[in-house]
Formats: C-alpha cells, sequence, structure tokens
C-alpha cells in the first residue's frame, strides 16, 4: 500500500478536445448525424474508434452497475488494455469522474482527470492508461463496449504518488 499523502487532483469538464490524447467522447454535440428511418430517427454516427487487436479479438458489449463513488477519491492506481478499446456510455445520465494518461510507459505528470455531462460517454483508446469506472451517483449503470478474445488485456499499475478528488463537481 502506497503510504505517501495524495496529492490534489484538479478535475477539468469533459470535451473531445481535451480528451483526444486519450480516446473519444461520446455526445451528439458536433457528432456527424443524419435522419435515417424515413425521419424518425436521428443517426450519431461512428462516434468512436473501436480497437481490437491480438489473438481471436471479438467485440463484447456488457452493461456495468457500479456503486456510486464519494469524495474524496483517492487514485492510487490506474490500468490499461493493451489489446482494445473501453467505451463507457451511462445508460440513466450517472456521471463518471475519469482519470487517464497517455498509453506507452506510465508517466504520472500527464495523469489528467475529467468529470463527465449526464450526456457524455469515453472511449479509451487501445493503451490509454484510466482508472477503473468511478461513477458518481447511484444507480451508475452504463453500456460498456471493449474487447474481448485470446491474451492479456489488463495492465493495473500502482502511482508512486497517490492522487485526491477532495470534492467533486
Ligand atoms: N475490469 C473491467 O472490465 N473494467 C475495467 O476495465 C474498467 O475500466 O472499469
Ligand atoms: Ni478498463
Amino acid at each position: 500500500m502506497n503510504a505517501m499523502t495524495p496529492l490534489p487532483l484538479r478535475i477539468e469538464p469533459l470535451t473531445r478536445e481535451a480528451f483526444a490524447p486519450f480516446g473519444d467522447v461520446i455526445e451528439t454535440a458536433g457528432a456527424t448525424a443524419f435522419p435515417i428511418n424515413a425521419g424518425t430517427t436521428t443517426r450519431y454516427h461512428d462516434l468512436v474508434q473501436v480497437e481490437l487487436a491480438g489473438e481471436a479479438p471479438r467485440t463484447l458489449v456488457n452493461l456495468f452497475e457500479g456503486k456510486a463513488w464519494h469524495a474524496p477519491v483517492e487514485i492510487r492506481m490506474l490500468e490499461r488494455h493493451p489489446l482494445g478499446s473501453q467505451a463507457f456510455y451511462p445508460v440513466d445520465g450517472g456521471r463518471m469522474l475519469i482519470v487517464v494518461a497517455p498509453p506507452g510507459e506510465l508517466d504520472e505528470s500527464q495523469i489528467r482527470a475529467f468529470i463527465s455531462a449526464p450526456d457524455q460517454g469515453v472511449n479509451y483508446a487501445r493503451g490509454t492508461w484510466h482508472h477503473p469506472l468511478l461513477c458518481l451517483q447511484h444507480p451508475g449503470r452504463f453500456l460498456v463496449v471493449d474487447r474481448g478474445g485470446d491474451g492479456h488485456n489488463c495492465d493495473e499499475q500502482m502511482l508512486r504518488q497517490p492522487l485526491s478528488a477532495l470534492n467533486l463537481p
């Protein structure tokens, strides 16, 4: 267990531009959209880059039901999926605290945190370091699309310097 005193985590609002180094934001704003089904439906098209690599990869569609996290939230580890992307979208308007770092060797100085709006989800690009689901209200139910198949697809790493979100916006 890391005994160092956690440093405060600066939390930013989630935007496509700010999140670009880590993956995609799933939202209707700014999306390619067009009417389908004789105009009875709008299609928000091709929102994320799904990445599937390694042996016998397949797409998994899952539902996660998370317990709510409350401040102060301590971040002591991150994980990554080297063989595929992972997308989370709230099916009940639940917000997420999203803590990420760029793919590659974990550089703790590059860790960033975002808070999602009720109508936003994220898709972590393959290899993006992230904290496992941090949902901020209960129930926290999310549609999750990620990679199944053979091989090891989850690396976890403890932080040398833990972080803490003392308050959640
Ligand atoms: N373990 C699992 O399926 N979920 C994590 O990868 C996560 O990011 O929540
Ligand atoms: Ni994950």
